[in-house]
């Protein structure tokens, strides 16, 4: 029976630790803050942040709710981010994603005080990625190839000389994580598929652990899977039940993989609590640095 890498208990257990953490920060007049922007009113969107309060709520993290209508310009996000980058009560902050049409994520993301950066999107902290091959905990990472990684070193999964495929080149996932996953002290092989990939059945076939991020339901069959593999399943597609009657979530990874691999991140319940679990992380180390900071000063 493969093993089922639990991402809900793996978070719960980090979430403990982060609530010690927090305490510790408060004593010492430090209180961390995460601030979210969201605009609009996706549902999926306004879902998923009211789940990050609830996180934030848990562990002791105040938090900064700002909303937006869906007609808000460009100048009206930058705004309140200004108001966030210069809010000493908010240590991390994030922009929800996607924005509405027509806005461009990138030259908003660009304006996040990198010290500020949550999610580990701001193009300086990337470049931090790009710069520390040994890896280096001085700036924020993203929250998910960072989750993914957290996830398996719980469970002792040892990445060092293994082939790992990626599946989708998307910013939050696939054109991250491979430098992650390079860095020296984890020290994988990286391959990275997307739609221009030849013979990507092949390039998963061979693969000791696959991390499939693309969003296309059910695209790793169980033929596609070597046996004894590692299944990492971060997409997120709705699709619609019919014996349910409902939308459910569905993964990447056909269910039928769980036959063929040694361990698998159940979707959800997986990587999606990491990546939550990453965020608060990314926000008490901030606020963590801040601490440190002002205590260097003081000596
Ligand atoms: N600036 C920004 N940062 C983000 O981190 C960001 C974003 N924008 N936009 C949208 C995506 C999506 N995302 C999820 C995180 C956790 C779950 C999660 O915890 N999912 C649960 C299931 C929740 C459910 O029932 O839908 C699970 O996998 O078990 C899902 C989705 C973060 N995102």
């Amino acid at each position: 029976m493969a093993q089922k890498l639990d991402g809900k208990l793996v978070a719960a257990a980090i979430k403990d630790d982060l609530r010690l953490r927090v305490a510790r920060l408060r004593q010492t007049g430090v209180e961390p803050g995460l601030g979210t922007i969201l605009v609009g009113d996706d549902v999926g969107s306004r879902k998923y942040v009211a789940g990050k309060h609830a996180d934030c709520a848990e562990v002791g993290i105040r938090s900064i709710a700002v909303e937006l209508p869906g007609s808000a310009s460009r100048a009206e996000i930058l705004e309140q981010m200004e108001r966030l980058n210069s809010d000493s009560s908010c240590t991390g902050y994030i922009v929800q994603l996607p924005l509405p049409k027509g806005v461009d994520s990138n030259a908003v993301i660009e304006r996040i005080n990198p010290s500020k950066d949550a999610d580990g999107m701001h193009p300086y902290n990337l470049g931090e990625l790009v710069l520390h091959i040994d890896g280096g905990d001085s700036s924020p990472q993203p929250c998910t190839p960072r989750g993914i990684i957290t996830l398996l070193s719980h469970y002792n999964i040892d990445l060092s000389g293994k082939e790992v495929c990626v599946l989708g080149r998307g910013i939050t996932v696939g054109r991250t994580i491979g430098l992650m996953l390079a860095a020296r002290g984890v020290d994988a092989t990286v391959t990275l598929c997307h739609t221009g990939t030849r013979d990507v059945h092949e390039l998963m076939r061979r693969a000791d652990v696959v991390i499939a991020a693309m969003g296309s339901a059910g695209f790793v069959k169980p033929e596609d899977v070597k046996p004894g593999a590692v299944l990492v399943d971060v997409g997120v597609s709705r699709v619609y039940d019919e014996e349910a009657g409902r939308y459910r979530v569905k993964g990447d990874i056909d269910l039928g993989c769980r036959e063929v691999c040694s361990a698998y991140t159940p979707n959800p319940g997986g990587v999606g609590p990491m990546t939550r679990a990453m965020l608060l992380t990314n926000v008490v180390e901030m606020a963590e640095r801040r601490m440190n900071a002002a205590n260097d000063l003081a000596v």
